[in-house]
């Protein structure tokens, strides 16, 4: 269905798939022993996407948003463009650490633009205080743990609670309690595992494995696994190189973003065109809702071949900034045309 409606369009606009003019050296995988992760465009090396199995045709379902850009933007045309972003993986480079996930001036520049003329908001798996922290801008809006803490505009303010987070809306809340235990368990069940690590992510907790051995790997899951599965509280989902233990309550980063939509003032409005860009299994909840709503783009952030549903690709953050940049520059082109 998803395909017919992408072939439809490209016919439509004329559109020609083709590689885009990026610089051809890239990383290798740091992890090649893990299948969905790949390289965030951090590491250093000889390895070509194009030269990566199956990218080439896998691009071909998934065009670049760059060489899509004109399509894009004829279709955005007279429309309230919204924009959404991940963190990890698409604002930022994948990195061992996760407390040095940094993003660069440049990106942070580009996002500033884009929200200056687009309302902008930033979803990530990580606390909202923490992706907040990296970002360092006020023109856009935070939702952090997945979606379970969400910063809507102040005249759309649907909870409140009495330590002063006024406007923040967390569906979770009545988990917190559970959480900070289930958290306090985690940290005993990995403690002997060379390279493991947990971040509170507030509403979430991450397990990362990306510096724990290989060998363990299987070991870790395991013991986590085994642990969630027995506090029906609570489930699992999977990222990059981390295990991410969430409350059970259906909530995922599509709904923060119809939420985001709604409390932006969009819920009703026919001429929306939300766009989202990210690179993690969690994104394609987000993928999921632009699909169903028929209007938008759903931007996939690999430099490898992945399931996905959502419809154009960005190999990695460094696209994702080109892209950015050109959207914002797009605009500015357009008002001045206008004036
Ligand atoms: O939704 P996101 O903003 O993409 O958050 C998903 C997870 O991102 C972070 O972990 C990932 O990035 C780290 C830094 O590059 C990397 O070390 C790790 O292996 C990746 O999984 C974040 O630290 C997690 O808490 C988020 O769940």
């Amino acid at each position: 269905m998803m395909m017919r409606k992408l072939t439809k369009f490209n016919h439509t606009m004329g559109f020609q798939i083709t590689h885009s003019n990026k610089p051809k050296k890239v990383k290798p995988f740091s992890c090649p022993n893990n299948d969905d992760d790949d390289n965030g465009g951090t590491n250093g090396g000889s390895l070509i996407p194009d030269d990566v199995p199956g990218y080439a045709s896998w691009l071909g379902k998934h065009p670049s948003a760059l060489n899509m850009f004109d399509s894009i933007t004829k279709e955005a045309k007279g429309k309230k463009v919204v924009v959404f972003l991940d963190y990890d993986g698409t604002l930022s480079p994948i990195v061992d650490d996760p407390d040095k996930a940094f993003m660069s001036a440049e990106m942070r520049m580009a996002v500033r633009e884009v929200a200056k003329h687009f309302p902008t908001s930033i979803i990530s798996g990580r606390r909202r205080e923490r992706v907040k922290e990296f970002v360092q801008l006020s023109n856009v809006y935070y939702a952090g743990s997945h979606g379970l803490d969400i910063m809507a505009p102040p005249r759309a303010v649907k909870a409140c609670d009495k330590k002063g987070n006024e406007g923040a809306f967390q569906p979770a809340k009545l988990f917190l309690p559970a959480i900070q235990e289930m958290s306090i368990e985690l940290e005993d069940t990995i403690r002997e595992i060379q390279g493991a690590r947990i971040e509170d992510n507030k509403f979430c907790i991450s397990v990362h494995y990306r510096q724990v051995p290989p060998k363990d790997h299987e070991m870790l899951k395991e013991k986590v696994k085994s642990l969630v599965g027995n506090r029906p509280n609570f489930r699992l989902t999977e990222g990059k190189m981390v295990l991410e233990v969430r409350p059970s309550i259906e909530w995922n980063k599509g709904d923060a973003l119809n939420y985001l939509l709604d409390t932006l003032g969009f819920s009703n409005a026919k001429d929306v065109l939300p766009l989202y860009i990210g690179d993690d299994r969690t994104d394609e909840d987000a993928f999921k809702v632009i699909a169903s709503r028929r209007e938008g783009f759903p931007i996939i952030v690999s430099s490898i071949p992945k399931d996905t549903i959502a419809w154009f690709s960005l190999r990695d953050p460094s696209e994702v900034l080109a892209f950015l940049l050109r959207l914002a520059k797009w605009k500015k082109s357009e008002i001045h045309f206008y004036k």
